[in-house]
């Protein structure tokens, strides 16, 4: 089901690994092209151009595009029991972690007279953006709103495909669920779109002047454009926020799932195929990676996936997803080697299963998030261990982070010097300034001091 790619006896420098290694062949730069026209008539037509690619997309045409209160309200109010606990449990643990991650101001007193401070600012307005097309995603929710929130992001807005499925006061809207943690997390600004225009939607803005459905809660429709957009989502949604990224601020590319695992001969290949299957659920572009010194875990894994994936709901994806470029199981010489290739991957999510597993865990450099021992599966991550879900993917986990707090602050610093800590660094000021030939930097500094460099 999973091809292997032999790797024992190689000399492994990241060059070769890096054309080596796994990767999907329908990529973000190829959907780049595509997403252009849906962003342009986003920008161009704004709401009729949503609902037109709503219809086009999700197969149904939205009416309202902001959902109303009552709407959100009554998801909230319909939520079974089992799963609002479930969801309350999630928010509790995900704010534990996130609430560590806040960072305070700090002034550094650089000479007498001369501070620099560096304080952290919420950016103004966020868009998150919640997954709602091969399968719904209100755990995405969760992972947007509570860094947001615990930021101190003055306006937040959530968007989410309509749902073709969606029946009586919910036609129309993102999967009822969706909505319900809206509303647990008392998020109220909430839009029916999904996909690239939901990107182009947060960077552009509109007004909705629709006679029939422009108006929502006794209001004129109209989403104010946003400065940063988080959130997972498809090849599209990726491809859009790399399209408007400087528009936007954005947070990392966290595209279609991956999953490595690198594994011993003492890791499970029960729970290790178990594990290899739960991402590929996600998407036929979803990755599974298992990286191994073990050709006999590597062959008892293959029989696992034998028994498992015809056995699972979303088999033909699993299937597609397992069988295709981007999933391999690689063989190593060693766990010196595993590690090489898996830094070298930079995987969403890497699990470690082998013997000391911490210590192991420790020589990771490059992944989203990393999963230690027997008993940290990744669906654990993905819902309720308290860590966020949303990663970097596609390799961008060499330089960029998960989700958290810090991706809605930015670091301002605030420089206030004296006059007498500006004389006592003006003669530097000034030669660097020379050096560089922008002699008129040198003059602003000077011009305080009578136009002398003070000694
Ligand atoms: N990296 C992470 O942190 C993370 C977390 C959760 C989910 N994910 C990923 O998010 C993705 C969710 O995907 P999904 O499809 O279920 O939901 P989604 O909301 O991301 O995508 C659905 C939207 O895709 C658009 N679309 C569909 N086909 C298109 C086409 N041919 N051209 C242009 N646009 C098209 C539609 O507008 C639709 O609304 C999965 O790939 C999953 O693996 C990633
Ligand atoms: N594994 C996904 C991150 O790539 C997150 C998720 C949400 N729901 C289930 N899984
Ligand atoms: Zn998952």
């Amino acid at each position: 089901m999973m091809s292997s790619l032999d790797l024992r006896g190689r000399t492994l420098d990241v060059r070769f690994l890096r054309r080596a290694l796994p990767r999907a062949e329908f990529d973000v730069t190829a959907a780049l092209e595509q997403v252009r026209p849906i962003c342009e008539d986003v920008e161009h037509r704004g709401a009729a151009a949503l609902r037109d690619l709503g219809e086009r997309f999700d197969g149904v045409r939205p009416g309202h595009l902001r959902v109303p209160r009552a709407v959100l309200q009554s998801a909230l109010d319909r939520l079974e029991p089992d799963l609002r606990a479930a969801l309350e449990e999630s928010v509790r643990r995900a704010r534990l972690v996130h609430a560590d991650q806040r960072r305070t101001d700090t002034t550094t007193h650089v000479v007498p007279g001369g501070t620099v401070t560096e304080r952290w600012v919420p950016v103004d307005r966020v868009g998150l953006y919640v997954p709602g097309g091969l399968a719904v995603y209100p755990s995405s929710v969760i992972m947007n709103v509570v860094p947001a929130q615990l930021a101190e992001v003055g306006s937040l807005a959530v968007a989410s495909p309509p749902q073709r499925e969606n029946t009586g006061e919910f036609a129309g809207y993102p999967n009822p669920t969706i909505l319900a943690a809206c509303a647990l997390l008392g998020v109220d600004e909430v839009y029916a779109v999904g996909g690239a225009q939901a990107v182009a939607m947060f960077a552009h803005g509109f007004v909705d002047d629709d006679p029939d459905w422009g108006t929502v809660d006794g209001e004129q429709v109209s989403c104010d454009p946003v400065s940063l957009v988080t959130g997972p989502g498809n090849i599209w949604v990726v491809a859009a926020k790399r399209l408007l990224k400087g528009l936007i601020g954005i947070d990392a590319e966290a595209g279609p799932t991956e999953i490595a695992i690198l594994a011993d001969d003492s890791a499970d290949a029960d729970h290790v195929a178990a594990d290899l299957v739960s991402q590929a659920e996600h998407d036929p572009l979803a990755a599974s990676v298992l990286v191994t010194d073990s050709e006999s875990l590597a062959e008892e894994t293959e029989r696992a996936l034998a028994r498992r994936v015809p056995a699972t709901k979303h088999s033909e994806r699993v299937t597609e997803a397992l069988e295709g470029t981007q999933s391999r199981i690689v063989l190593v010489d060693d766990l010196d080697a595993g590690l090489d290739v898996v830094n070298a991957y930079a995987a969403e999510h890497l699990e470690i299963q082998t013997r000391d597993a911490g210590a192991v865990a420790a020589r990771v450099r490059n992944a989203g998030a990393v999963f230690v021992g027997p008993h940290s599966p990744v669906s654990l991550g993905d819902y309720a261990a308290g860590s966020n879900h949303v990663l970097p993917t596609a390799g961008c986990a060499c330089h960029s982070s998960g989700l958290s707090v810090q991706s809605f602050l930015r670091g301002i610093h605030v420089v206030d010097y004296d006059e007498a800590a500006l004389r006592g660094v003006a003669r530097h000021v000034v030669t660097l300034a020379h050096a560089e030939d922008l002699p008129a930097h040198g003059e602003a500094v000077t011009a305080r001091f009578g136009d002398e460099v003070p000694q």
